[in-house]
C-alpha cells in the first residue's frame, strides 16, 4: 500500500491525473450547483455507474508511489496522492511546487470548495499547505520526519480565486531537528507566516 516505487507508464500516470482533474472539477462545481432535482438525480445515477465501473479495479495496492523522495521534475510527485498537493488526489487543489534557490514555492488559486470565511480560504487548508510544503522543504536536508509543531500567524484574510504564493525555507538544522519557516504572499503582500519543527525519524528515512 505504501510503496516507494512504481512501474506505471507515463501514459498511465497521465490518465490517472486526468481522472483526478475531472473529480476535482466536479467537487468545485458541486459546491455552487443550483440545478433542478431531476438533473441532480440524473447526475447521481451517472456517478453511481462510475462507482460501479471503478469498483472491480479498487485494490490495496496503489498504481503510483505513496512516497518517492528521489523524484526528478515535478516536486508534487514526491507524494502523488497527498491530500494537500497530490496531482493524483482530487481532494488536493492544483497547487504547483517548485524550487527557487533556497526556497520551496507553492503556487495555487483556491475555489469555493476551500472556502472558510466568506470569499476567503479556510484556515485549515492554509495549515495543510504549510505542513506539506514545509515538510518537503525540510527534505532538502536529506532527512524527513513528522511535524512536532506547526505555528501559523494569520495576519490578513487569504482570498479565494487569487494567485497565492506560499514560500518555505530551512531556518535551522540540528541533530534530529529541522525548523522550517514559511510565508504566503498575495500580490506581494504577506498574508500569513509560519514556523514548523520536524523531528527526523529513522522509519521515515527508509
Ligand atoms: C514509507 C516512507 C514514509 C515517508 C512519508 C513522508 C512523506 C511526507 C509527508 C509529509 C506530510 C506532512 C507532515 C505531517 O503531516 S506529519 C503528521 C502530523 N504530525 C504527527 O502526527 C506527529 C505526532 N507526534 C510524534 O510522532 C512525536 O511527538 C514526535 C515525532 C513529534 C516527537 O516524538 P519523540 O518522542 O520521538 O521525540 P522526543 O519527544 O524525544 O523529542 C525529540 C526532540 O524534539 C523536541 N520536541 C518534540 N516535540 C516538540 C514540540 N512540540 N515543540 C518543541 N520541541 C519538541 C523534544 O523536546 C526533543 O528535544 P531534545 O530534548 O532532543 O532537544
Amino acid at each position: 500500500m505504501h510503496n516507494t516505487n512504481s512501474d506505471a507508464s507515463d501514459e498511465h500516470r497521465q490518465v490517472l491525473k486526468k481522472l483526478s482533474g475531472h473529480l476535482r472539477n466536479i467537487i468545485e462545481q458541486s459546491i455552487v450547483l443550483n440545478a433542478p432535482d431531476k438533473v441532480i438525480t440524473d447526475i447521481n445515477k451517472q456517478l453511481a455507474t462510475i462507482e460501479t465501473i471503478m469498483q472491480p479495479y479498487v485494490t490495496d495496492k496503489r498504481a503510483l508511489e505513496y512516497y518517492n523522495p528521489n523524484v526528478r521534475g515535478d516536486l508534487n510527485d514526491i507524494q502523488p496522492y497527498s491530500a494537500v498537493s497530490g496531482h493524483y488526489n482530487a481532494l488536493a487543489a492544483p497547487i504547483k511546487f517548485e524550487q527557487q534557490q533556497d526556497k520551496l514555492i507553492g503556487r495555487v488559486k483556491y475555489g469555493r470548495a476551500y472556502e472558510g470565511p466568506p470569499n476567503c480560504v479556510h484556515g485549515a487548508i492554509i495549515a495543510g499547505v504549510y505542513d506539506q510544503l514545509m515538510a518537503i522543504a525540510g527534505m532538502a536536508t536529506g532527512k524527513a520526519g513528522p511535524t512536532a509543531y506547526l505555528n501559523i500567524d494569520y495576519h490578513k484574510p487569504t482570498p479565494l480565486f487569487e494567485a497565492l504564493e506560499f514560500q518555505a525555507w530551512i531556518s535551522l538544522e540540528r541533530d534530529n531537528k529541522i525548523i522550517v519557516k514559511g510565508q504566503c504572499l498575495v500580490q506581494g503582500e504577506v498574508v500569513t507566516s509560519s514556523e514548523a519543527l520536524f523531528i527526523v525519524k529513522a522509519l521515515l528515512n527508509k
